[in-house]
């Protein structure tokens, strides 16, 4: 897809902040530091539109990004940080869910998975939850350029056994370094607005 146009709309901790209502949303959530925001710039063909760090917590906020006034990508904060007390951890379980049970131009959520390892318990949690709201879901496995290419196939049976992905939802591998299946995602997306 040619981006034309985007724009760091604003940031949400609760759904009061959200933007209106107008375009459809497609979130954004995985593990801390797997790579979320960097699918976001290459998605939209920024380097560092959206914030990148190697440091865990970089996104703790709902970060919403309008794309060519067509869409949002909503930008989650990672799960799984250790470091981050157990208020605080709480209090995102609360911002993540609140967004994704109540928001009705969700239209769906790209869960990313690191590549490399086996899904987290998180990980199997976060799609159980998404699962049962019935959020049409596309698992992206990313850092694919940290994976030889005769593993591939080993990773699309781990994730796809450890997550159980169901039928109407599919699994896409992804590395925002070589830009390998960006345009698979954007179709996903495009099918789903
Ligand atoms: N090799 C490789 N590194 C990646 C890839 N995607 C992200 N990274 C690196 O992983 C680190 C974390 O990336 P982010 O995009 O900030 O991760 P995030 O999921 O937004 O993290 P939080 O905001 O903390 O939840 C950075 O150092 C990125 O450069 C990828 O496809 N391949
Ligand atoms: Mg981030």
């Amino acid at each position: 897809m040619q981006i034309n146009d985007v724009k760091m709309d604003l940031s949400a901790v609760s759904a009061t902040q959200y933007p209106k209502e107008g375009l459809p949303e497609i979130a954004l959530a995985g593990r801390s530091n797997v790579g979320k925001s960097s699918l976001i710039n290459t998605l939209i063909q920024r380097k560092s539109f959206a914030r990148t760090s190697s440091t865990p917590g970089k996104t703790q906020t709902l970060n919403f990004y309008e794309v060519n006034q067509k869409l949002y990508l909503v930008d989650v904060p990672g799960y799984g940080y250790a470091k981050v007390s157990k208020k605080r951890r709480a209090e995102f379980g609360t911002m993540i869910e609140e967004y994704l049970t109540t928001r009705k131009v969700l239209k769906g959520i790209i869960i990313l998975v690191d590549g490399r390892h086996a899904p987290s318990e998180d990980d199997v949690s976060m799609y159980q939850f998404v699962s049962y709201y019935k959020i049409p879901t596309l698992i992206v496995a990313t850092k694919m350029d940290k994976v030889k290419k005769n593993q591939w196939n080993k990773t699309v049976a781990v994730v796809t056994k450890t997550l159980q992905i169901n039928q109407r939802d599919q699994l896409q591998l992804f590395s925002s370094e070589t830009k390998f299946g960006r345009e698979k995602v954007w179709q996903w997306i495009n099918e789903h607005l």
